[in-house]
């Protein structure tokens, strides 16, 4: 220390006072620093949260679309960009650049951009900073909707939600049926985020007493235009009437169109239209690579299995144009083993099942799904190499949609689509127009797998997948039938024999809408189509047929109007596989007497002209159990079948209200069609058949008429009743009953004379039997001979009544007793010959004797006659 003050100049010595100002200044600052974080300590977590959000807000009106790559370049809250993070989203796609600022300044926002382009995070982002900002809590109730077509894009939606948000605290839930609605009501009051479909969304708004969306902020509509397709478009109006009239909406899809453009108006207010690719050269990711082949109704299946053949190692999707086709197909060719898993994807299966194949196709890495257009929309299936449009799409959106489930963010992908020659100009000249861009390669011949004899004979071995075989026709038959569009879809050009065969199937079944369509050409109809107009009274319609289309039709648009409850039946039974339907169409199933010619020259159902006004013909005849076949398919038709008739629901309204009393109208037609329909099917009543363990038919109830079975070729279908041909029948049935009759007869007269024979045998046995066993015991009785045998006494009341016999006498009947005795112990041998049995004889010796009166008592008299047999031995 004091070397230290040794080196100090005392002149240069610091100012004290001003050491210590300095010090103190520094050392208040520190203070208050120190106050200040204090202070900040302090606050409550929302407070400091509520200036970061308004912060954050601040920033929303400074977003610049054009400086924007990264999810950090938002403003976004941390809770989410953590999400964003650990689920590996960092840098942005163009569709979420664009829209997410947007939404974030709280406007609606109609976008739409290719698929795969990643829609799914330009919508959930918002949602969640939406709540994020409001500071929501899980009193707060429903804060967000989210709607989705299908249960597989929900259950999918909400998989991201959770990967994205795990970081926030709301509540979310998954509302898509196929669940118990009691369980999902007690829980709906607690969501703050909630993915649902349309039906069951209404379903809860108009059953669960609690379910309420008055809080409601932001509304999404995920893939808009498949929910109208499917028909929800009434479902729709009614779940944006419940929803309250301030919140922000949001709709997305894939491709634009006009009942897109038509919602988009009734749900958004001012909305920002944002669509990426509009100006694109192509509405297909540029990494698809799209193809499509042309060939032969009846070569699909081959085809379809050479190609499984050939891409061992690939992830597939296949598309078909019903659940019956997937159920049949899926099944025939686990039987072929083609060496690579199949799974089957539709709306048939059970909820449960539905998520286990979504899931299990997920994981897989080489795998073919089959499916129907459940799995078109939105699905995010990873790495998916191929894509194969099996049956024609509806049209070029739905081409594109489907073929989107491969190539999706930055990867690669292939689609081949099969069309049919009838198919090929008018889809292609669709998918250009729409900006697609497919080229034609061809079939290798010679790498072409021909499947069909194997097929016949699982087909021969099993009938359940015959069954299945004729239902999977008649419905790809039905599809392609029910397309809107006419140019593309003509079901007067398929070869419908050769398509049978290939199903492995000998004979084709019977589709009886398109017979009643041939019995019953109605041009007008085509005409009223054309026009877009219905006239209720066309004038070569008779009243019958114009009622039945009015009542159909008005069935149609009710069922479509009912929307929630209808569409709810609908998933539910999605759900759980409608056997009803299922009953039906084995019913319509029905082979006909046309034999299918294994021979060569194409027969198509053009062939007759008739025929040929099939496709001019909608579809207002055809029994509702006919076409209530694949639900989601039926959902997919019921669309076109409303644009069939070109009827908006404003015509159907006036339609309506010409009716005079809709709902007679409705009974009157029902009754009718019911009859009609119990007529033609041929329903037999209690009908009962046995047959024997060789299976001869030993029963039939009621029975056949001999006389009709044998002339039902020579038979018209005219209807009603033909008195004279009927009389004759009735007498030739006759014959038949008569002659039945006396077979009968004969058969029981002989049956009862067999019994009377077997009756006088048993008879005869039973006497000889009773004579040996007599014979036996006579011959037991001699045998022992200290024995006692009470027959050999004499009849005590014959002695009483022969009063003058003397004692010997008496000796002379013991002797001759004994006599007797001996004589039948020496005959023995000869009893069979001897005639008559020996009782009676000894009876018949007996009897010629006088009674004895011996004037004593009986028991005196057994004792003076046991006595005299001891004096005898
Ligand atoms: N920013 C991103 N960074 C990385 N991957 C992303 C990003 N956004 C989306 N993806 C991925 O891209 C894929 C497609 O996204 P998404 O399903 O949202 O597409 P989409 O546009 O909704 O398609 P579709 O029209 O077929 O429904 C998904 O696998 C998703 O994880």
């Amino acid at each position: 220390m004091g070397k230290t003050a040794g080196f100090l100049d005392p002149g240069a010595r610091p100012d004290p006072v001003r050491s210590f100002n300095r010090w103190k200044k520094k050392h208040s600052h520190k203070q208050n620093q120190k106050k200040q974080l204090r202070k900040q300590l302090k606050k409550p977590e929302w407070q400091v949260e509520r200036e970061v959000i308004s912060r954050l807000m601040q920033n929303y009106e400074k977003i610049n679309v054009n400086e924007i790559t990264r999810f950090s370049d938002f403003p976004l809250s941390k809770k989410t960009l953590k999400g964003l993070q650990e689920a590996q989203y960092r840098l942005v796609t163009e569709i979420q650049k664009q829209t997410i600022g947007l939404a974030l300044q709280g406007k609606d926002v109609l976008g739409a951009a290719k698929t795969g382009s990643g829609k799914t995070l330009a919508f959930l982002v918002p949602v969640l900073e939406a709540l994020y900002r409001l500071q929501w809590t899980s009193a707060d109730g429903l804060g967000v909707l989210i709607i989705s077509p299908t249960r597989e894009l929900a259950y999918q939606t909400f998989e991201v939600l959770r990967k994205v948000g795990k970081n926030h605290d709301f509540s979310a839930g998954l509302i898509i049926g196929g669940k118990d609605l009691k369980h999902e009501a007690e829980r709906i009051n607690n969501i703050n985020i909630l993915v649902c479909t349309p039906g069951r969304l209404l379903q809860h708004m108009d059953e669960t007493i609690c379910f309420h969306a008055t809080n409601l902020q932001m509304l999404v509509l995920d893939e808009a235009d498949r929910i109208l397709d499917m028909g929800f478009a009434d479902t729709m109006n009614a779940v944006i009437e419940n929803l309250p009239k301030k919140r922000q909406t949001l709709l997305f899809s894939a491709t634009q169109t006009k009942s897109v453009k038509d919602l988009a108006r009734l749900s958004l207010k001012n909305p920002e239209y944002v669509w990426v690719h509009e100006k694109a050269k192509y509405s297909t990711p540029a990494t698809l690579e799209q193809n499509y082949i042309v060939c032969e109704l009846h070569q699909k299946i081959s085809v379809l299995y050479s190609f499984m053949r050939s891409h061992l190692k690939k992830k597939s999707i296949v598309f078909f144009s019903s659940c019956k086709q997937v159920q049949y197909l899926y099944r025939v060719f686990c039987r072929l083993r083609p060496g690579v898993s199949i799974l089957a994807l539709h709306g048939r299966q059970q909820q449960m099942r539905r998520m286990e194949v979504y899931n299990e196709f997920v994981r897989k890495r080489a795998a073919v799904l089959f499916a129907t257009d459940i799995a078109a929309r939105g699905l995010d299936f990873p790495a998916v190499n191929w894509v194969l449009q099996f049956d024609c799409p509806e049209d070029a959106n739905t081409y594109i949609h489907r073929a989107g489930r491969t190539a999706r963010y930055k990867e690669d992908g292939e689609a081949l689509l099969i069309l049919l020659p009838s198919e090929e100009k008018g889809m292609v000249q669709q998918l250009l127009q729409k900006k697609v861009p497919v080229e034609e390669i061809k079939i290798n011949p010679e790498k072409l797998i021909d499947v069909q004899k194997k097929m016949e004979s699982f087909l021969a071995q099993d009938q359940d997948l015959k069954e299945r075989a004729q239902r999977c026709f008649v419905s790809y038959i039905r599809s392609v039938y029910l397309m809107k569009d006419k140019e593309v879809f003509d079901v007067s050009k398929l070869p419908l024999p050769e398509y049978a065969l290939s199903l492995g199937l000998a004979v084709a079944p019977r589709v009886r809408f398109l017979q009643k369509m041939q019995k019953q050409p109605t041009k007008e109809l085509l005409t009223s189509q054309t026009k877009k107009v219905i006239e209720p009274r066309a004038p070569s319609l008779t009243n019958d047929e114009v009622e039945a289309f009015r009542t159909y039709f008005s069935e149609k648009m009710s069922i479509l109007q009912k929307g929630g409850k209808r569409s709810e039946e609908t998933e539910y039974r999605l759900a759980n596989g409608s056997s009803d339907e299922e009953e039906e169409e084995e019913e319509e199933v029905e082979e006909i007497e046309e034999k299918v010619g294994k021979s060569k020259g194409s027969r198509t159902v053009s062939d007759t002209s008739e025929t040929q006004k099939i496709k001019e013909v909608p579809v207002q005849f055809m029994d509702r159990a006919e076409e209530d076949d694949d639900e989601p398919d039926a959902d997919f038709f019921k669309v076109k079948r409303h644009n069939v008739f070109g009827l908006d629901l404003k015509e159907k309204k006036a339609l309506q209200n010409k009716e005079p009393s809709k709902s007679s109208v409705k009974k009157k037609v029902t009754k009718i069609a019911e009859a009609k329909k119990v007529m033609k099917r041929n329903f037999k009543v209690n009908k009962k058949i046995t047959f024997t363990d060789e299976g001869e038919l030993v029963q039939q109830w009621p029975p056949v008429q001999k006389s009709i079975a044998e002339n039902t070729e020579g038979e018209d279908d005219a209807g009603g009743i033909n008195l004279d041909t009927a009389k004759e029948r009735l007498q030739e049935e006759d014959k038949f009953d008569k002659e039945e009759y006396r077979k009968k007869i004969k058969a029981k007269h002989r049956e009862k004379r067999l019994k009377e024979r077997e009756a006088r045998r048993e008879a005869n046995k039973r006497q000889v039997k009773a004579r040996d066993e007599e014979e036996a015991f006579l011959d037991w009785s001699d045998d022992d001979d200290g024995g006692f045998d009470p027959s050999t006494l004499p009849d005590p009341d014959k002695y009483r009544r022969s009063e003058d016999s003397d004692s010997e006498d008496t000796e002379n009947k013991i002797g001759d007793t004994k006599k007797q005795q001996g004589m039948r112990k020496r005959n023995n041998s000869k009893i069979e010959d001897t005639g008559p049995p020996s009782r009676n004889r000894k009876k018949a010796k007996w009897e010629t004797l006088e009674p004895l009166d011996t004037g004593l008592s009986l028991a005196e008299d057994e004792e003076l006659v046991l006595h005299l047999l001891k004096s005898q031995s």
